[in-house]
């Protein structure tokens, strides 16, 4: 057959031979359109045309949070984008990602199987892969309920009022004295690399029992590929839905290869420290709950979901992983934040003033009494909206969503920024401005203008450390206010646009900062 084809091929030109694949991949993908079988009753996704082979990618481009939103605008809350010949539905709109992530939740709440997941924890991660429902219920669970001991755990002193609020005020104390010296050395620093390290180490504090110093290079050299990592992972990564792609981006995909394997390593080289140290009577850490949880449910002849050892144990690397960067990028916006908007800032440091002793450090107690504080919070997680989107989703089964018939195993991109953005919920949307949430007179947070934003997700996949996420970010942010003043460089502007990822940083920035005087304080 193939000897029959060659003489042929010998007398049309390359480009001819390129016009009539292209011909034939658009034929194939409008049969396999039309021939979608739309069930009774329900209509058939609108969206872009897509071009043939890539699909949608042009016009999703390097912002999809900004292309799709568009988009959006002109389809509605569900519509279809193609991304190589892959069909992915985008959800807008508070009430439709509600409707399908929590009425819908057991539909909506798989995991597609895109090829960069795979290289994550060796494909077996909570967050991202494709484990069969009654799995990850299992696996959220257990994560869940170990990050709730150990952060709830009672603190070494009483001083503090749990164990969560007493590794973010030492390390609190330590960033600004790192923040401090740095100043003193250079008289500039970058907000990102210091607080990487600070957070890190609130998580290790919990998962491992251990903390790293900020010059410590295994950790510093592992934290810092947060970024690296976030961008293979964004949703609409080409390469996740068009093969060819993986090897023209070879070196980005092996650099992310490579940077997955450093973390298993270093993560697996703690996990084996524990199990030659394992205490029944002793429970040190996370990873020592979950290896006691092995040891238990082998006694538990009824369960009838079977999950590894490895799978179990393997849960500390999706803490660890998540808990370090979204918290450290928040962090980090948030200093840009406080620069660009200085009368911000001062507020948010006299309402400290008023409300905290300045001879004690801020607490988790002093919560209700800074308002101004948690407003800024919820303004920075709305405007800056960091995780444009969630993790990807997928359909379990044949579903639909206000009309709209969603086959099986269909990927599902949720845009969080589209939500945080939406004219028909926010006055003027695009201004930084924390008194949105803000009682006329200054003293309460509107609850329910702050439900409205959305950063955690929804429903069945919700972020799990959510509530520490949250006081984390409160905290780490009292004690830096109350102790320094950010400033940016004299003649240097901030930019505040964000680059792509699965969490959005922004650019590299260097800015200065003022020790708060005693007497100020
Ligand atoms: C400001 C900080 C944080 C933000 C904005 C954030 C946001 C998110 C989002 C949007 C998701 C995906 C939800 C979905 O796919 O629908 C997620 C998942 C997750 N988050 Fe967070 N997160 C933060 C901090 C944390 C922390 C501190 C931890 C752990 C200590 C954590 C652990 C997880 C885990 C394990 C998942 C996967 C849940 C699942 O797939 O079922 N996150 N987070």
């Amino acid at each position: 057959m193939v000897l029959m084809v060659l003489p042929l091929i010998g007398s049309v030109s390359v480009s001819e031979v390129l016009v009539a694949l292209t011909t034939a991949c658009l034929v194939y993908l409008m049969v396999r359109y039309f021939y979608t079988e739309i069930p009774a009753g329900l209509r058939r996704l609108p969206g872009p045309t897509p071009l043939p082979i890539i699909g949608n990618v042009l016009e999703i481009g390097r912002r999809p949070y900004l292309s799709l939103t568009a988009m959006s605008k002109r389809y509605g809350d569900v519509f279809q984008i193609q991304i190589g010949t892959r069909p992915v539905i985008v959800l807008s709109g508070i009430e439709t990602v509600r409707q399908a992530l929590v009425k819908q939740g057991e539909e909506f709440s798989s995991r597609p199987d895109l090829y960069s997941f795979r290289f994550i924890n060796e494909g077996k991660s909570l967050s991202f892969s494709t484990d069969q429902a009654g799995v990850w219920r299992a696996r959220r669970k257990l994560a869940y309920n170990a990050l709730r001991s150990f952060s709830t755990l009672q603190g070494t002193t009483p001083e503090y009022s749990c164990m969560l609020e007493e590794h973010i005020c030492k390390e609190g104390e330590y960033l600004v004295n790192r923040l401090s010296s740095v100043l003193q050395a250079d008289g500039r620093f970058e907000p990102f690399p210091h607080i990487v390290v600070s957070v890190a180490n609130v998580i290790c504090g919990m998962c491992f029992g251990r903390r790293y110093d900020h010059d410590d290079q295994e950790l510093v050299s592992l934290v810092n590929l947060s970024n690296e990592f976030g961008k293979v992972v964004s949703s609409g990564n080409p390469a996740d839905f068009i093969p060819a792609l993986r090897f023209l981006l070879s070196s980005t995909m092996k650099s992310f290869v490579d940077l997955n394997t450093r973390f298993t390593t270093f993560v697996q080289k703690i996990v084996n420290e524990h199990y030659a140290t394992f205490d029944k009577e002793n429970i040190r850490d996370i990873t020592d709950s979950l290896i006691d949880h092995c040891e238990d449910r082998k006694l538990d002849e009824n369960s009838n979901i079977q999950v590894s050892d490895e799978k179990i144990v393997g849960i500390v690397n999706d803490l660890f992983g998540a808990g370090f960067d979204t918290v450290s990028t928040a962090l980090s916006w948030s200093i840009m934040y406080l620069v660009t908007y200085p009368d911000v800032q001062e507020r948010l440091y006299q309402e400290l003033k008023s409300n905290v002793d300045q001879n004690r450090k801020p607490r988790l107690s002093d919560k209700p009494n800074l308002p101004l504080l948690e407003a800024f919070i919820l303004e920075l997680f709305r405007h800056s909206s960091f995780l444009p989107f969630t993790i990807p989703h997928c359909t379990s089964k044949d579903t639909s969503l206000n009309g709209y018939f969603i086959p099986k195993d269909t990927c599902v991109f949720i845009n969080q920024w589209q939500i945080n953005h939406d004219p028909e919920q926010w006055e003027d949307p695009s201004s930084f401005n924390p008194d949105r949430f803000l009682s006329a007179d200054g003293t309460e947070v509107n609850k329910a203008e702050g439900e409205k934003v959305t950063t955690f997700g929804m429903g069945k996949r919700r972020c799990i450390g959510e509530i520490i996420a949250r006081n984390e970010v409160y905290l780490f942010l009292a004690i830096l206010i109350q102790r320094l003043q950010f400033l940016p460089i004299p003649g240097e502007t901030v930019d505040m646009t964000p680059e792509y990822g699965l969490t959005m940083k922004h650019k590299d920035c260097r800015l200065k900062a003022r020790m708060r005087t005693r007497d100020e304080q």
